[in-house]
């Protein structure tokens, strides 16, 4: 089980100070969308130039164009990419394929997928390396999260690794640790602290306790 910090609410500056922080306690660093969206794949190459031995995972959520989409990203630094479970199967196979050309991974997020286990099926025969069951921002506000998702495509995946994301915190990390994903996404459970060091500390100790059960 690894742990993934998701940076979405800063700039680059901002963004190396935080890892800079907590390095020693995360396995992937996340540029998030805000950021992508907000400062380009920049951000992607300056997190990776800084920390040129941690993973850097760049959700880019691709929705088309994939295969060019996934070289870009690759070729700023990225070592994971993310697609929306949404996208074309055609999609899916041009990212997955492009990412296996360049020696990455892809991440497939399943954000307001309905049929979740239709979807993970099909992905886990697309090829994909994670797929994700995600809560975003927007139903975390409505109190939604991600567990009972988890365990349905923990269910049915044979060969990609599963991750859940969204609203994860020391306090709900329990439940999620007891379903044995192979990678745990935390965002604002960790930048929203004020000694995020700490709380990294915490979860990623908990995260390796909970994977050597
Ligand atoms: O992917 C994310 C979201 O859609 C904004 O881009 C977040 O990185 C993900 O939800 C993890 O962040 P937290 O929910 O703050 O843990």
């Amino acid at each position: 089980m690894k742990l993934q910090l998701a940076l979405d609410l800063v700039n680059i500056p901002q963004a190396i100070e935080l890892v800079r922080e907590v390095e020693q306690h995360i396995d992937i660093v996340e540029i998030g969308t805000p950021v992508i969206n907000m400062e380009g794949l920049k951000a992607v190459s300056e997190v990776k130039a800084a920390f040129p031995n941690l993973t850097v995972l760049a959700d880019v959520k691709i929705m088309d164009a994939a295969g060019y989409e996934v070289a870009n990203a690759s070729a700023a630094g990225a070592d994971i990419v993310t697609i929306l479970a949404q996208a074309e199967d055609a999609s899916i196979k041009g990212a997955v394929e492009e990412a296996k050309k360049q020696g990455k991974e892809i991440l497939v997020d399943m954000i307001a997928v309905k049929d979740i286990k239709t979807r993970a099926i099909e992905l886990d025969a697309l090829g994909a390396d994670y797929i994700c069951v995600h809560t975003g921002y927007d139903l975390q506000a409505e109190g939604k999260d991600s567990f009972a998702d988890l365990r349905t495509i923990k269910s049915v995946v044979k060969n990609s690794k599963v991750a859940i994301a969204g609203g994860i915190k020391l306090e709900t990390l329990a439940e999620v640790i007891k379903e044995q994903p192979d990678l745990i996404v935390v965002g604002g459970g960790i930048t929203s602290k004020d000694d995020k060091k700490a709380e990294a500390e915490k979860i990623y100790s908990m995260i390796q306790e909970g994977a050597a059960v």
